[in-house]
């Protein structure tokens, strides 16, 4: 005998893009996404007995977030999740849970001659601000924000020793070496019990993502790094202590490694330690390092 354990279903990658037309200034602000939402509730059937009276074809699912982007603030993120989410639970009373997942993608506004053009914007990076919202009749709403694709690399100011050395060791320690790490940083909001109580005090969405993009930039930058471990770990510390109603941050970074090349073979060239300049970027394997901190 078999059982449907679990199911889902909806529509992924569905591409939305909206602009806001200041009429006023003459100002344009555009906004680009990429959105997931996935159903759950009374939907067994479905699978099991070919019922598709309780479908809501993902066909439609499409649609209604287009409609809910043209109805509801598409900014932040994390409100338009949220309405998305509510609206399939007010609306099918056999959907429980809607889980949404928005992927905004960079268009940062275009300076001309120190002036920023009115319409006019280029993509600085693949870095995305991601939501992840999962609205459901019985735990209210719960958010998750995250900064994903963020890449850095610093150049020194990162030392890596004292670790255990064994007869599986052969990495030498280092007091300078290169740092370089692709972040993703997810940030856990305490549950709101409705859309609306998302939307009052929606300033905290963007405040926490400035925040915790600062933070992880500085502490990257700043931080006279002992290991990628401690220097995720004060990033975590410091969103916590910024965002009050965040309740654990989390990190999973890469540890995208640059080996030094030997190059004494030819004419006794030196390029290890400190006389270290040309450097071979690895694809993989890489290290990866993943944490979260919640409040004690
Ligand atoms: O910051 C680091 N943490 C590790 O756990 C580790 N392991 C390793 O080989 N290099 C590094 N670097």
């Amino acid at each position: 005998m078999a059982r449907l354990a679990a199911a889902r279903y909806g529509k992924d990658n569905v591409r939305v893009y909206k602009v806001h037309k200041d009429e006023a200034t003459g100002t344009q602000s555009v906004t680009e996404m990429t959105v997931c939402c996935l159903l759950e509730g009374q939907i067994e059937t479905s699978y099991t007995e070919a019922d598709n009276s309780v479908v809501v074809a993902t066909d439609s699912i499409k649609n209604t977030i287009y409609i809910k982007a043209k109805e509801h603030p598409v900014n932040p993120p994390e409100l338009y999740a949220a309405h998305l989410g509510q609206h399939f639970l007010d609306k099918y009373p056999h959907i429980n849970v809607a889980n949404i997942k928005v992927i905004v993608h960079r268009w940062t506004r275009i300076n001309i001659d120190g002036k920023p053009h009115p319409h006019s914007f280029y993509r600085d990076g693949n870095e995305t601000r991601n939501v992840e919202a999962r609205v459901s009749r019985e735990a209210g709403i719960e958010l998750k924000s995250a900064i994903q694709g963020l890449q850095v690399l610093k150049s020194t100011g990162s030392a890596f020793y004292g670790f255990v050395r064994d007869e599986y060791t052969t990495l030498g320690e280092t007091w300078d070496r290169i740092l370089s790490t692709d972040v993703d940083a997810t940030w856990t909001w305490k549950t709101f019990p409705t859309a609306a109580a998302v939307e009052q005090g929606v300033e905290r969405f963007d405040q926490a993502f400035e925040a915790a993009r600062t933070i992880t930039l500085k502490t990257f930058a700043e931080d006279e790094s002992a290991s990628v471990q401690n220097t995720m770990y004060k990033m975590c510390e410091e969103i916590l202590e910024k965002a009050a109603e965040v309740e654990s941050v989390g990190y999973s970074l890469p540890n995208k490694h640059y080996f030094e090349i030997d190059l004494s073979w030819h004419k006794g060239y030196k390029n290890t330690g400190k006389d270290a300049e040309v450097y071979a970027p690895q694809s993989g394997p890489n290290g990866l390092i993943k944490c979260e901190v919640a409040r004690s």
